[in-house]
């Protein structure tokens, strides 16, 4: 599923119309009905219906959403909030087309009546505002909006909730808190962001008939990982294959005063899928650790305050490395990856501490022959990109797409909606996982199962995308049918990866 911004919305919209000969109000005819149809899954003919027009498009649906509605014999009152005249073009069709029905709207005149008005409706359409709105919500829209949010009525937006802006990094106050959002054909990047997302409540996008020529052929677009997509793409397993072609994977991380990390990981890489584990880690650790990663074999490594001070020791032949977890930050930790960078012939995933010593080698990477990922979180890769959280909140995806271009990495953006970026600029978002992964070593978690991905016959795009949907997906079951998102618990994620694949 493609997710778009307001132009490239607008784009395919200008494309529809003038190279398909698709025309606006055709399209607002298709907009309308494919609306009603979902909202119809909403609400019961029992229902007392409010839909508020804006004078924009988006109200334009509105007269479309109310025919169909009223045709269908449902409960539907309109209320236009502009007065006739600034109602135009595909919009101001469809209100005759409406009233040629022989159907009636009022007109807003003060909160007040708005307030006796709404008092009967047990559901309020939101048609005021969509992907047109420019900054905050102005008179009357600035009393109409919060006079909606403290009703008790269900709430369903179309398009967007009115005020939230379509992009990312555009600042704006006050929104259409909805309970339920039907999006117009392709969800926008505000249904993705932290701040923005909550005001959607649950939502569904609907068809519209709009050709995706245009989507279909961006080199940096963005769009939902699926388990279609997973389906699709995970690599079946050849039936003559040995432990070799599944790949032979290095961790290398923990310390005395952090062996868990290392564990975790090394046991989710085996249990993605890794043919063969070594762990590279202090002696101590490895004692701690041998009992529980059974299947792995071990590097000693040199030590210093229970730390890892040298990769000496390591030869570098593996399909894929992980570094970082556990590790610790200290001064040797800029250096031993540095070393690690520049030996492995093979993608190098960088979590954790490791992205504390990555900061001072950035310069570097982007001259490996070999793909770099890193799998920040919003934490880890503010730091790295000298902002504060809540910029980088603020453009999530415009921040990974020049992170990564600029270094050559592939970015992992650890959040609700977890973001990959590749060198190149194309970007995927992920909606599964549930907050019982807010957690201590589900990171750790991730980045065993991404490096066994990546060591999979696939593209690296393939596997953390793969990665990542295992990863939120066996929360999503875990927390479906076993725990709740208070006690899950990142080894719990392991253990329940068979589940996920056997989902696939
Ligand atoms: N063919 C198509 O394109 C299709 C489009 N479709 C639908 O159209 C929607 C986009 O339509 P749109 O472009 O008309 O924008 P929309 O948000 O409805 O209105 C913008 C108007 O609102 C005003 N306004 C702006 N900011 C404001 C503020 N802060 N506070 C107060 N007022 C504000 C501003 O007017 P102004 O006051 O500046 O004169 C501006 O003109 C899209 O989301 C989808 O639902 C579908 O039917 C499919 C086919
Ligand atoms: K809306």
């Amino acid at each position: 599923m493609h997710i778009v911004t307001a132009k490239e919305m607008y784009d395919t919209d200008r494309y529809a119309m003038e190279e398909m000969g698709l025309q606006g109000h055709l399209l607002m005819e298709n907009a309308g009905r494919a609306v009603a149809t979902a909202i119809k899954d909403q609400v019961s003919e029992e229902d007392q219906i409010l839909i508020l027009v804006g004078k924009g498009n988006n109200g334009g649906d509105g007269f479309v959403i109310a025919r169909t509605l009223l045709q269908q014999g449902y409960s539907v009152e309109v209320l236009q909030i502009p007065n006739d005249e600034e109602v135009q073009g595909d919009a101001r069709t469809h209100r005759e087309i409406y009233e040629a029905f022989g159907y009636g709207y009022r007109r807003f005149d003060s909160v007040d009546s708005l307030a006796t008005l709404s008092s009967r409706k047990t559901v309020i359409i939101d048609c005021l505002l969509g992907i047109g709105v420019k900054g905050p919500l102005r008179s009357p829209y600035d009393e109409i909006v919060p006079h909606v949010n403290q009703l008790d009525a269900k709430v369903i937006s179309v398009d967007l909730p009115s005020g939230v802006p379509a992009d990312e990094g555009v600042s704006f106050e006050g929104a259409i808190q909805a309970d339920y959002t039907v999006v117009i054909q392709y969800p926008k990047t505000s249904a993705f962001l932290q701040h923005t997302a909550p005001y959607y409540g649950d939502w569904k996008a609907v068809d519209i008939g709009l050709p995706d020529h245009l989507l279909r052929g961006r080199n940096k677009g963005c769009s939902v990982w699926t388990k279609s997509d997973v389906v699709a793409s995970l690599p079946e397993r050849e039936p003559f294959s040995h432990k070799g072609s599944h790949g032979k994977g290095l961790v290398i991380g923990g310390s005395i005063q952090m062996p868990g990390s290392v564990t975790m990981t090394s046991r989710a890489a085996l249990r993605a899928g890794a043919g063969l584990l070594t762990v590279a880690t202090v002696s101590k650790v490895i004692s701690i650790l041998a009992s529980s990663v059974t299947e792995a074999t071990f590097i000693p490594l040199e030590e210093q305050e229970g730390r890892i001070s040298s990769v000496e020791g390591i030869e570098f032949g593996y399909d894929g490395v992980a570094i970082g977890m556990g590790m610790g930050r200290h001064r040797e930790g800029k250096e031993l990856l540095e070393k690690v960078l520049k030996l492995s012939e093979s993608p190098v995933l960088i979590d954790a501490d490791g992205l504390y010593a990555l900061k001072g080698y950035l310069s570097e990477v982007k001259s490996r022959s070999y793909p770099t990922i890193i799998t920040p979180h919003p934490g880890e890769m503010a730091h790295l990109l000298d902002v504060s959280i809540p910029e980088l909140l603020e453009k999530p995806f415009h921040y990974s797409r020049q992170f990564a271009s600029r270094y050559g990495v592939h970015v992992v953006l650890k959040g609700a909606f977890t973001l990959v970026t590749t060198p190149d600029e194309k970007q995927w978002v992920h909606t599964t996982g549930n907050v019982g992964l807010a957690k201590g070593g589900s990171g750790d978690v991730l980045a065993g199962m991404l490096l066994a991905m990546v060591m999979q016959p696939q593209t690296v795009e393939l596997a953390l995308n793969n990665g990542v949907w295992l990863h939120g997906s066996t929360a999503d079951l875990l927390t479906e049918q076993a725990h709740s998102t208070y006690d899950l618990l990142a080894t719990d994620l392991i253990d329940g990866l068979s589940k996920t694949y056997r989902t696939i």
